[in-house]
């Protein structure tokens, strides 16, 4: 054996290397065998249902007719419970990938760039539900394809409604007491906003009770949350609301009034609590009863949110919106996904453990709009879970989008908000490439953004990234750009959720 030190150390860093590369195959190999093997879980699952339902006759004449029809592509929530059993053994994170359709501002605005290629021309497609296909051209160069693939994706069209079914099963693991993440990332007029929230929901206040068919997901999210609620009032569930911008790297509270109840948009700084977790100094929380509350609150504060035109996107927003919403509430004593549906996926699949609160905590802070104490809500006081409490948190982020500052033609303040815009998110990359690569340091506190998010990208949240791209030539660079960040966020391993522990 080769002695130690000198020329013998390039010998062992090699070795270490090609034992590191076979050992994140093995493990790559074993991941997809899991999944495989929930998947079979699962469809075995629907099969003893169907048996169950049709008295066993089914089988019988398939067992003597020697049928060997394949196996039922499941429905769209059957699908959607998969996907979810597919995320917790992938450990917590699932990327979706969202193709818009090519619109008419796309003629309209031609970048500096673009003057000789074919604006409206698609290049990218979404060849199934699970991978997005891009044509790169070059001049003088043959042309290449190259294939992304995600837990899904949505094709030009999508519906809101196809889009939101996918999210559901996150919010019933809320209910169960999960962090949540819900995070739309993309390019500039690349339909981030549409998809979290629907056409101009400023003007109109999107409540989840209209028949409007383009709600984005924090609409349905906050019908389906009091939904859900509504199922078990017996859990005394209260709910608060927080909206912030990360504008300039600032975090703006944009529910924050002065003593004269003006809006204030006070700044606000991110804390580390004594359990380690972040949250948000002096934000404002305010206590919501209903969705259409909820709503009215959010469609306020996205009246103060900073949005400029440029020559992408008339309507671009020019910071990180947040809106968390957190529940407290007395365990159940049979999970909302238990009840909600016989497709659960097995006992031994599910998630990790719910968090719960320490006695007394109130996470946030000094003007926390409440009507209950927070020193009433120890844990154990619930009179109907034998568990205490359960305390959760969704934060449905809707990102600025990344610009090339060439193609969009931003000056003066607005350069300086771009590229604070595209340096956060490139801190994004950074933080979510350094879990991927499962480096000793994370940077978390390179930006507002990845510190403030830090508990839902590293820590025990379940996050859902929807990359949003544009189907056009002039927007290929910036489509490949997101595209490899979801690929990258497909990397991250936050370990193996282990299983739910019994509550006492
Ligand atoms: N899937 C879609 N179907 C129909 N229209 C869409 C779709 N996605 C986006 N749009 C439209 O495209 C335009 C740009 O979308 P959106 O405002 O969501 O972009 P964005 O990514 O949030 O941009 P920015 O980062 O600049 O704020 C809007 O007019 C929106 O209504």
């Amino acid at each position: 054996m080769p002695a130690r030190g000198g020329r013998w150390d390039g010998f062992w860093e090699q070795r270490a290397r090609q034992l590191q590369r076979q050992l994140q195959a093995k493990e790559e190999r074993l991941v997809e065998a899991e999944t495989e093997n929930a998947v079979l879980h699962l469809r075995l699952a629907q099969y003893r249902e169907m048996i169950k339902k049709s008295g066993g006759e089914t089988t019988q004449v398939h067992v003597q007719c020697g049928d060997q029809k394949p196996l039922q592509r499941p429905g769209p929530l059957a699908a959607s419970r998969l996907r979810l059993v597919a995320q917790e053994l992938r450990g917590s994170i699932r990327v979706h990938c969202r193709l818009r359709p090519v619109l008419p501002f796309d003629d309209e605005f031609r970048g500096p760039g673009s003057q000789n290629s074919p604006v409206s021309g698609a290049v990218a497609h979404a060849l199934d539900d699970e991978t997005i296909l891009v044509e790169c051209s070059r001049p003088g160069r043959p042309l290449i394809n190259k294939t992304y693939t995600f837990e899904r994706v949505y094709g030009p069209a999508e519906s809101q409604r196809a889009v939101f079914e996918d999210v559901c099963p996150l919010l019933t693991s809320f209910l169960d007491g999960y962090d949540v993440c819900i995070m739309a990332y993309g390019q500039t007029g690349s339909g981030k906003s549409f998809t979290m929230l629907g056409p101009r929901p400023e003007q109109d206040p999107a409540l989840p009770s209209g028949p409007h068919g383009h709600l984005g997901i924090i609409p349905r999210a906050a019908g389906e949350v009091f939904r859900l609620l509504a199922e078990n009032p017996s859990r005394r569930p209260e709910v608060d609301v927080s909206v912030v911008e990360v504008y300039n790297n600032d975090i703006c509270d944009l529910l924050a009034k002065d003593s004269c109840a003006v809006v204030s948009r006070a700044k606000c700084q991110v804390l580390t609590t004594t359990e380690g977790r972040k949250e948000v100094s002096g934000l404002t929380r305010e206590s919501v009863q209903s969705a259409v509350e909820l709503m009215t609150l959010v469609a306020a504060a996205l009246r103060l949110r900073t949005k400029q035109a440029t020559a992408v996107h008339a309507d671009s927003s020019r910071s990180h919106l947040v809106i968390t919403v957190t529940l407290t509430a007395a365990a159940s004593s049979c999970s909302t996904a238990d009840r909600q549906s016989d497709q659960s996926p097995p006992a031994e699949l599910r998630g990790p453990t719910p968090r719960r609160p320490a006695p007394g905590r109130r996470p946030g802070a000094a003007r926390t709009v409440s009507s209950v104490s927070p020193r009433t809500r120890g844990l154990g006081q619930g009179s109907q879970g034998p568990g205490g409490q359960v305390l959760s948190k969704l934060q449905l982020v809707d990102l600025a989008g990344s610009e090339c500052v060439g193609v969009s033609g931003v000056t003066g303040s607005a350069l300086r908000e771009t590229s604070l815009i595209n340096r956060s998110l490139a801190a994004l990359a950074d933080v979510l490439g350094a879990l991927s690569e499962g480096r000793g340091h994370i940077p978390y506190r390179n930006s507002t953004l990845t510190h403030f998010l830090q508990d839902a990208l590293g820590g025990d949240a379940k996050l859902q990234v929807i990359v949003c791209v544009s189907p056009c030539q002039k927007h290929v660079a910036e489509t490949l750009q997101s595209l490899g960040f979801g690929a990258r966020v497909r990397q991250v391993e936050r370990g193996r959720p282990a299983p739910r522990k019994p509550r006492r």
